[in-house]
C-alpha cells in the first residue's frame, strides 16, 4: 500500500510524465544492471576521480534529497577517463533511499535493491557551466554507488552530522573540507550505460558509471537519513524517505562493464 501510494503520490514517478513526456524517453534511468548481460568492454579507460576537499561548500536540504555542494569555477575536482572523452567537473553529491533495508536504490543489480545509493555529479567542460551541460546529451556524468547494510561507516559521519541543521526543505549550512573520495570502496570497477537524470526534468543527458562494490552504511546511520523531512519548517512533517524512482525500459541500451 505504502508503495502504491508513494509511485500514486500526485508528485511521484508514475506521474512525472505529464508534466516531462521525455519520461518515457529512449534513454531514461536509473535501469536494472544485469550482470550477465553487460559486455566486458576492453576499451574502457580506469577512471580517474581526482577531488580537493576544498571545494566542498554546503549541504542543502532540497526537498527531495540533500545535497553536498562544490565550486566548480575551476578543474579542482574532476572526473576523467573511464567511459567519458574530457574533463567533467564535480558540482554536487546527493543520495537516495528507502523507508526500511529492502529498498532505496535507483539502480539495481539483477533485481537487487539497496537501501541506499549515492549520486556523484559531474559535468562536461566543453560546455560553459552545469546548466548548459544538463541539457546535451554528452552533457554530465554521473558516478553511481550501491550503500549495503552493515557496519557503520565512519565515512559518512560527517554529513549525518550536519543533519541536525538540514532537517527541513530549504535549510543548508556551510560544509568544507570533505573528499568525497573518502566515501567510494577501495576498486572502482564498474558498469556504464547511456541515461538520464532521475528525477524532474528527466533530460537524457547522463552517462551513467555505476560502480560494482557497494560500501556499508548501518542499520542507525539508515535511521539518520529517515529523520531528514520532505516538508518545510510550519508544514506537518512528513520523513524524507523512498526518495527514489523505480528501474526503466532498457530499450535495446547496451550495458558495458569495465571488468571481466
Ligand atoms: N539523481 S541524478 O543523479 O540523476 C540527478 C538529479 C538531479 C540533478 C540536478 O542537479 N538537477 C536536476 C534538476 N535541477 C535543476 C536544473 C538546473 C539546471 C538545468 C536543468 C535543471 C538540477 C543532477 C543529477
Ligand atoms: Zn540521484
Amino acid at each position: 500500500k505504502q508503495t502504491l501510494l508513494h509511485l500514486g503520490r500526485p508528485e511521484g514517478p508514475e506521474m512525472w510524465a505529464e508534466s516531462f513526456p521525455i519520461a518515457n524517453g529512449p534513454r531514461q534511468s536509473p535501469i536494472d544492471i544485469v550482470p550477465t548481460q553487460a559486455q566486458h568492454d576492453p576499451s574502457l579507460k580506469q577512471l580517474k576521480l581526482k577531488y580537493d576537499p576544498a571545494t566542498a561548500k554546503g549541504i542543502l536540504n532540497n526537498g527531495h534529497s540533500f545535497q553536498v555542494d562544490f565550486t566548480d569555477d575551476d578543474n579542482s575536482s574532476t572526473l576523467a577517463g573511464g567511459p567519458v572523452t574530457g574533463i567533467y567537473r564535480l558540482r554536487q553529491f546527493h543520495f537516495h533511499w528507502g523507508s526500511s533495508d529492502e529498498k532505496g536504490s535507483e539502480h539495481t543489480i539483477a533485481g537487487t535493491k539497496f537501501p541506499c545509493e549515492l549520486h556523484l555529479v559531474h559535468w562536461n567542460t566543453k560546455y560553459p557551466n552545469f546548466g548548459e551541460a544538463a541539457s546535451k546529451p554528452d552533457g554530465l556524468a554521473v558516478v553511481g554507488v550501491f550503500l549495503k547494510i552493515g557496519s557503520a561507516n565512519p565515512r559518512l559521519q560527517k554529513v549525518l552530522d550536519a543533519f541536525d541543521d538540514i532537517k527541513s526543505k530549504g535549510r543548508q549550512t556551510t560544509f568544507s573540507n570533505f573528499d568525497p573520495k573518502t566515501l567510494l570502496p577501495s576498486a572502482l570497477d564498474f558498469w556504464t550505460y547511456e541515461g538520464s537524470l532521475t528525477t524532474p526534468p528527466l533530460l537524457e543527458s547522463v552517462t551513467w558509471i555505476v560502480l560494482k562494490d557497494p560500501v556499508s552504511v548501518s542499520p542507525a546511520q539508515m535511521a539518520k537519513f529517515r529523520s531528514l523531512l520532505f516538508t518545510s519548517e510550519g508544514e506537518a512533517p512528513s520523513c524524507m524517505v523512498d526518495n527514489f524512482r523505480p528501474p526503466q525500459p532498457l530499450k535495446g541500451r547496451k550495458v558495458r562493464a569495465s571488468f571481466k
